[in-house]
């Protein structure tokens, strides 16, 4: 099965919810001009890291995200792996990823695992405690958010369950670029799946960021890469290469999880 990915990677306003919705919705439409299948956004995309205003800023159960990006859903007949957002419940602020299917269904949501200390992410954010399985178009993918890409174990636990297709929703700074790339090739070559990475572009008061979303096969081969600006990243997958690859090179079936987890 093909399917059309556009990523929209965007600079985000800091602290600025209502900048960013109308910016997502400016660069959406200019998306849709590829007529995608699925739409990816950043990660923390309608605040940024404006962790010390999350009281003041952060989505209360996520309802204005989610209520942002059925709309759209419905609205463009596409499927979003719609970013992550600081997602306020009972407990605390989350930062959470939302996956939203072309009829404006909440398919999933997966809070971030791997709480990122650079930023100070453990001050101001709970850590989830689930997967990011989910399915679109009868098929299994994952989404995970940025930091966790550096724990090849939890990515391995999503595709020794099926995942075809990694989704990846960051905000990485500009000094880590060549961290970035080398572990999204590596998480694609050994989970033999496709890595479809969407980071945000431009600055906040603490960081430059990279940019470079990058759409890279299941062979490790970067289909497409952004530059560093604001734009869209579109290209297409193929399913199929993945069943041919993991029959080419048995990974999944040569694993010896008697050894390691
Ligand atoms: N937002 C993040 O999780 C950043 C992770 C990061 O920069 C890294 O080097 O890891």
């Amino acid at each position: 099965m093909k399917l059309k990915i556009a990523c929209l990677q965007m600079d985000i306003a800091f602290g600025d919810p209502i900048k960013n919705y109308e910016n997502a919705t400016k660069l959406l439409k200019k998306a849709m001009e590829q007529k995608p299948d699925i739409v990816v956004l950043p990660e923390l995309w309608t605040t940024g890291y404006d962790l010390t205003r999350l009281e003041k800023i952060s989505d209360k159960n996520a309802i204005e995200t989610i209520k942002f990006l059925k709309s759209a859903a419905k609205n463009f007949h596409v499927h979003f792996v719609g970013g992550s957002v600081a997602n306020q419940d009972e407990t605390g602020v989350k930062n959470t990823l939302l996956v939203i299917s072309k009829d404006g269904k909440l398919v999933h949501q997966y809070n971030k695992l791997h709480l990122f200390r650079l930023m100070d992410e453990h001050l101001y954010l709970e850590a989830g405690n689930e997967k990011g399985l989910f399915e679109l178009e009868n098929h299994q993918f994952a989404g995970v958010i940025c930091y966790d890409i550096r724990f090849p174990e939890w990515i391995r636990s999503h595709t020794a369950e099926g995942a075809e297709a990694l989704f990846v929703v960051a905000e990485w700074p500009a000094p880590r670029l060549p961290h970035w790339k080398a572990l999204l090739i590596a998480r694609a070559i050994e989970n033999q799946c496709y890595v479809i990475a969407c980071n945000r572009s431009g600055s906040d008061p603490n960081n430059q960021f990279a940019g470079h979303s990058l759409i890279i096969d299941p062979w490790g081969e970067v289909l497409a890469e952004a530059d560093e600006h604001e734009g869209i990243l579109s290209t297409e997958i193929d399913l199929d290469r993945v069943k041919d690859i993991r029959k080419n090179i048995p990974v999944f079936d040569d694993r010896k999880p008697g050894f390691y987890n």
